[in-house]
């Protein structure tokens, strides 16, 4: 599961785990319980150092039989892209409106600037969640449960691409 912050990885990918009965890995859970609460990492040692153990959870995480949800900006790691290429990955995506009553304090890159600073991250990283992304879901307006079954319904069958849009 990859996505901006937000966007319901988190949520979705502990549904669609179970679902799917195989076990569900959050790399920030991961994080938290090595390094103690993300915003304080991000205070203590900075961004820099954030992203350097997030690869190393990440690529634990990506090596497992299991549902992984990402952190928003996981994908930005090069090596990361790369292993992601060859798994199936759900994008999920979140307007700004919806997102506004959503993004709680614990996400640091986003507490002082609100809505305006996830859209300037969302911007910035849009194309690289798109061309990782095998097939997307918005979770703006519908319930996280409809979203997980439909992830679920998709692995299940394959995990093919989104289908092509009929010509009218
Ligand atoms: N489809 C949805 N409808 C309403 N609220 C949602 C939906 N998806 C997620 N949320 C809420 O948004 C917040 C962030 O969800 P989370 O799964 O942690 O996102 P992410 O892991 O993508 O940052 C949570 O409080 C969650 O309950
Ligand atoms: O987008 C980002 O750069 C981040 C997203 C967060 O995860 P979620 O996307 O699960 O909120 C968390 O990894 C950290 O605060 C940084
Ligand atoms: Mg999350």
């Amino acid at each position: 599961m990859i996505g901006a912050p937000g966007a319901g990885k988190s949520r979705a990918g502990k549904r669609v785990a179970r679902l799917l009965k195989v076990p569900f890995v959050d790399t920030d859970r991961r994080i938290v319980l090595r390094h103690g609460p993300i915003a304080q990492v991000f205070a203590t040692r900075g961004e820099e150092y954030f992203r350097m153990i997030e690869r190393i959870e990440v690529a634990r995480a990506l090596k497992e039989r299991a549902v992984v949800a990402l952190g928003g900006g996981a994908v930005l790691d090069p090596e990361t892209q790369i292993e992601l290429g060859s798994l199936p990955i759900a994008l999920l995506t979140v307007s700004a409106e919806a997102v506004a009553d959503r993004i709680g304090d614990k996400r640091p890159l986003l507490r002082d600037g609100g809505v305006e600073a996830w859209e300037k991250l969302v911007a910035a990283r849009r194309s690289t969640y798109e061309r990782l992304a095998t097939r997307s879901w918005d979770s703006s307006t519908r319930p996280i449960d409809a979203i997980a079954q439909e992830i679920a319904d998709w692995v299940t069958s394959g995990a093919g691409p989104e289908p092509e849009q009929e010509l009218p």
